[in-house]
């Protein structure tokens, strides 16, 4: 019987599904756990668990059952303290338990950033009641952004543009927060010209940089990306220095997913995960390792010496538009007519209006013809009712 690794993963996404797959593919022993059954990484693990990962006792109880050799969080919103304790007690938490820690609220990452690294962020500000919220957008000014202090894809995110918006924008951060705790973040509104994602990874072979990952939001939710992104020398510098810094100081090994924006003055730290983005999936289909892939062999110890863009590709994800218990995906024949286009279909239980249920990849000789790809591709596609 082959004696191997056991990787456990936080979080069973499309993200996670594509880790484990990998994972596989170098012998490794897989247990996939989310906070709903069915979820994609658990359909290509060997073992999966239902619980509610921010329960603190039950996060404990599976860890201490299956002592896997890794612990991989897959979603920020783990009950990250007893990763702290566990990690303490000699369990593997990649990067760090820190990391999760930290980057599990906003504001953890956002002072350890601006405040304790001096990297360049935008303003910002928290507030616990409405009236101090209503105090900070005043004090921030219009237009701002606000955000639970922990959530992802956007939920619970909003521009606040004027003075009528300050309540809708509470309302909508109290809705999306994944922890009912009230707290938010005002932040001062980046008129950059671009944002990017520099996938950062730190492994055996030290840290080095994938090529710049442009990518569009709506609604604090990405909708399409795309790899190489065009930038100055200049700003490939200030990007490799912000990357570089708060990936030092979160440590561990495996793969970081900077976001920063392009403003025409100077390059703005955003946010990081600890783990790989939503917006490099595109990496399926450009790079000689995935973000996935690159991931995997950071954590178990082995080396990467080169990462190479093979050609320039995008990313277009298809999102749900309404609640479906039973639905299907169509249009994928005619999507896969395009050239050079995969997809990946997530296999999610069921779906969710705005949730992200499958994404086409693209390749051309130019950015700009695998972007048109890829929007064509997408526009085959559809979420339908079975
Ligand atoms: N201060 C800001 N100024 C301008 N735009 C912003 C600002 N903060 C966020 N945005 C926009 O909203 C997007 C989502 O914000 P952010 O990354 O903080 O949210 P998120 O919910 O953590 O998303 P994800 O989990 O997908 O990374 C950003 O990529 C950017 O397009
Ligand atoms: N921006 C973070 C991100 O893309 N995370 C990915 O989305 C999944 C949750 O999707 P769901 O909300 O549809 O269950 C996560 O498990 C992860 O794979
Ligand atoms: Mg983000």
């Amino acid at each position: 019987m082959l004696k191997t690794k056991k990787v456990m993963l936080l979080g069973s996404g499309e993200l996670g599904k594509e880790v484990i797959l990998e994972a596989a593919r170098l012998g490794v022993e897989t247990v996939a756990v989310d906070r709903y059954a069915h979820a994609p990484a658990m359909q290509v693990a060997q073992r999966s668990y239902v619980i509610d990962m921010l329960d603190a006792e039950r996060l404990r109880g599976i860890i201490e059952q299956e002592q896997p050799d890794l612990i991989v969080p897959e979603i920020e919103a783990l009950a990250t303290s007893e990763l702290v304790k566990l990690e303490e007690e000699g369990y593997r938490v990649i990067p760090t338990a820190r990391a999760a820690k930290l980057t599990m609220d906003r504001e953890g990452i956002r002072r350890l950033a601006s405040e304790k690294l001096g990297l360049p962020t935008a303003g910002y500000k928290f507030a616990d009641t409405y009236e101090q919220f209503v105090q900070a957008v005043k004090e921030t000014g219009f237009p701002c952004v606000i955000k639970p202090l922990m959530s992802s894809s956007g939920k619970g995110q909003s521009v606040c543009r004027e003075e009528k918006d300050i309540e809708r924008s509470w309302n909508i951060a109290m809705e999306g927060g994944r922890v009912q705790n009230g707290r938010v973040i005002i932040e001062e509104f980046i008129r950059f010209q671009s944002e990017i994602t520099l996938l950062t990874v730190r492994s055996v072979s030290g840290t080095s940089f994938c090529a710049p990952i442009g990518h569009i939001q709506e609604s604090g939710d990405y909708i399409e990306s795309w790899q190489p992104h065009d930038m100055t020398e200049q700003q490939i510098g200030e990007a490799k220095h912000i990357a570089k810094t708060i990936t030092d100081e979160l440590g561990g090994y495996g793969l970081f997913g900077v976001e920063l924006f392009l403003a025409e003055d100077k390059v703005y730290f955003s946010e990081v995960s600890p783990r790989p983005h939503d917006t490099g999936l595109v990496t399926l289909v450009t790079q000689n390792l995935s973000e996935f892939a690159i991931h995997v062999r950071a954590v178990l110890g082995y080396p990467i010496p080169e990462i190479v863009l093979m050609t320039p590709g995008a990313s277009r994800p298809l999102k749900a538009d309404r609640e479906l218990e039973h639905y299907r995906i169509g249009g994928a024949d005619e999507a896969l007519s395009v050239p050079n286009t995969q997809l990946r279909i997530f296999g999610k239980p069921v779906t969710k209006f705005g949730r992200r249920m499958a994404v086409a990849l693209s390749t051309a000789d130019t950015v700009e013809e695998a972007r048109v790809r890829a929007k064509l591709a997408l526009d085959k596609l559809a979420v339908e009712e079975a």
